[in-house]
Formats: structure tokens, C-alpha cells, sequence
């Protein structure tokens, strides 16, 4: 199978800190990868680098586009790297206030991006909002209701929603369950395990999190200082950690 994503090498520097270093790894079709490490491990700017919201520092980078084309994800113009995003990637934030836009309705949030994509009839793009806001979990009849009217997690949920009602090949996603309590954790995890496995997502998803990743990731790979220092099976890497940084991660949380 020809991976979505290929990363060579991948580096990132601040000044003379290191972001991270050296990273190798590609990405299947349908897989959910988990990016694990505590915080300052580097996990934000190895994503925020693959989703080409950071410049790369050096290192190659490749992507499987939905038209059969294998596109250098660095030389890519910057039009063409908006329209890939607009088109073929989702980004969910930690913070859904970020990934929202907080003026216009519900509605008009997952609404905007089938736009964006070239939808213009006024009464598909609603029906399309009202049924992902069912598939969220969310109570359709709130549709004209502006983002700030819904709490933490329904914001999430949104946010996801948002992301998603374009189709996308690929989707980024940021601490998703941060600061959520953990019964709202709970219930969108489930969620996001629904949404990953049925519309087949291809998924890179950061957290410090151990209890996320052995929910939701296929394979892991576990940074500390910049550095991945193990990459596995989920099951494999956490009931078997081989690195220590791993072995004290994965013994520092009860099992789940
Ligand atoms: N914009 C920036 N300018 C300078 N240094 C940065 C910047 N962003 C991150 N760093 C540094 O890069 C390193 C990795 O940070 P990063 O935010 O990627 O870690 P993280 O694992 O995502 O942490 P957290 O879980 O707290 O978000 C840290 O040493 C951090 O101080």
C-alpha cells in the first residue's frame, strides 16, 4: 500500500532549541497515528511542521493526493498547499474556540467549509449542516445558535463537525480531548473512534494522553526532546515499552 503521508528526517528548530529532530515515519491510508510525549516533548511542532503550519526546518516530505499525484509537500506553492487544505486535510484544534469562528451561527460553521469547497445551494449546504450536527451528537434544532451558546465539549464536537463535512483524506488533530472533563472525554472519544473508522480517516493526532492513544491510535510513536525514541503497535508499545522514557509514561497512568 502507498502511504498518505511520508516523512524523511523531518527537523525543526527555534533559534537554537530544538522543536524536533530527525523524524522518519509514514502514514497509511485509514490509520490513526498518535504522537505521544509529555509536554515540551515536541508533539505540537512536529504536527503543526507535517500540516505545513510551521516551516520545516529540513528533511523531505510527501503526500498521496487524491488525484494520484505524489506531491513534495515542501515545494509546494503556496496557493496549492491552501487549496490541499481547504480540500483534503482537516486541522482540529486543542482549543475549539480556535477552530471555530465564533460570529456566525452553528450552522454556518460546518457550512462555510462545503462553501469554501465550491457548494453554493443554500438548502443542500443547511440539510448537510443539520445532519452533521446529528452526527456529532449535537441537537440540530440549535443550528442558528452562535458557538458561545454551547459548552467545552459541544464546541469540540462542532469543531469536528467542521472539519469533517468536507470529506477530507487526511485530518490533524491537537489535544482534542484537553481540558475536557472526563465524561465528556469519555463520550467523544467514542465519538471520534466512530467517526475515524467508518468515514476511513486518515488521522495524526498529538495528546499526553496514554488513556487517548490506547482508544484511538492504530500505532504510536512516543517523543521526548524533540526526538522520537519509540514507534510501534499501540498494544505493543504500551504492554511492551522497550525505551525508558516509555516504560515511565506508560507506568506513570493506570490501565485503561
Ligand atoms: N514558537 C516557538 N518559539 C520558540 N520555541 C518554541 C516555539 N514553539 C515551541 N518551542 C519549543 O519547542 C520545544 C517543543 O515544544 P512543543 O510545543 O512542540 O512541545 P509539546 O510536546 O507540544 O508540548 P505541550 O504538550 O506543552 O504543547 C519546546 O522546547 C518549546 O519551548
Amino acid at each position: 500500500m502507498t502511504p498518505l503521508l511520508s516523512a524523511r528526517a523531518l527537523s525543526k528548530q527555534y533559534g537554537g532549541r530544538n522543536g524536533c529532530r530527525n523524524v522518519s515515519f509514514d502514514l497509511y491510508p485509514g490509520e490513526v497515528l498518535c504522537i505521544v510525549g509529555e509536554s515540551g516533548s515536541g508533539k505540537s511542532t512536529l504536527l503543526n511542521t507535517l500540516a505545513l503550519r510551521t516551516p520545516v526546518g529540513s528533511g523531505t516530505l510527501h503526500y498521496a493526493s487524491a488525484h494520484g499525484e505524489t506531491l513534495d509537500l515542501l515545494a509546494l506553492s503556496e496557493p496549492r498547499k491552501r487549496l490541499l487544505m481547504r480540500t483534503e486535510w482537516g486541522f482540529v484544534q486543542q482549543n475549539p474556540r480556535d477552530g471555530l469562528r465564533s460570529s456566525v451561527s452553528a450552522g454556518a460553521n460546518i457550512g462555510e467549509p462545503l462553501m469554501a469547497v465550491g457548494a453554493r445551494h443554500y438548502g443542500k449546504i443547511r440539510e448537510a449542516a443539520t445532519q452533521w450536527m446529528a452526527r456529532v451528537e449535537l441537537d440540530a434544532s440549535r443550528i442558528d445558535e452562535l458557538p458561545s451558546a454551547f459548552s467545552g465539549g459541544m464546541q469540540q464536537r462542532l469543531q469536528i463537525a467542521r472539519n469533517l463535512v468536507t470529506r477530507p483524506r487526511l485530518v490533524f488533530m491537537d489535544e482534542p480531548t484537553a481540558g475536557l472533563d472526563v465524561s465528556v472525554q469519555a463520550r467523544l472519544l467514542d465519538l471520534l473512534r466512530t467517526l475515524t473508522s467508518t468515514l476511513h480517516l486518515s488521522v495524526l493526532i498529538v495528546t499526553h494522553d496514554i488513556g487517548v492513544a490506547r482508544l484511538l491510535a492504530h500505532r504510536l510513536m512516543v517523543m521526548q526532546g524533540g526526538e522520537v525514541v519509540e514507534a510501534g503497535l499501540t498494544d505493543q508499545v504500551l504492554d511492551d515499552p522497550q525505551h525508558p522514557y516509555t516504560q515511565t509514561l506508560v507506568s506513570s497512568v493506570l490501565p485503561v
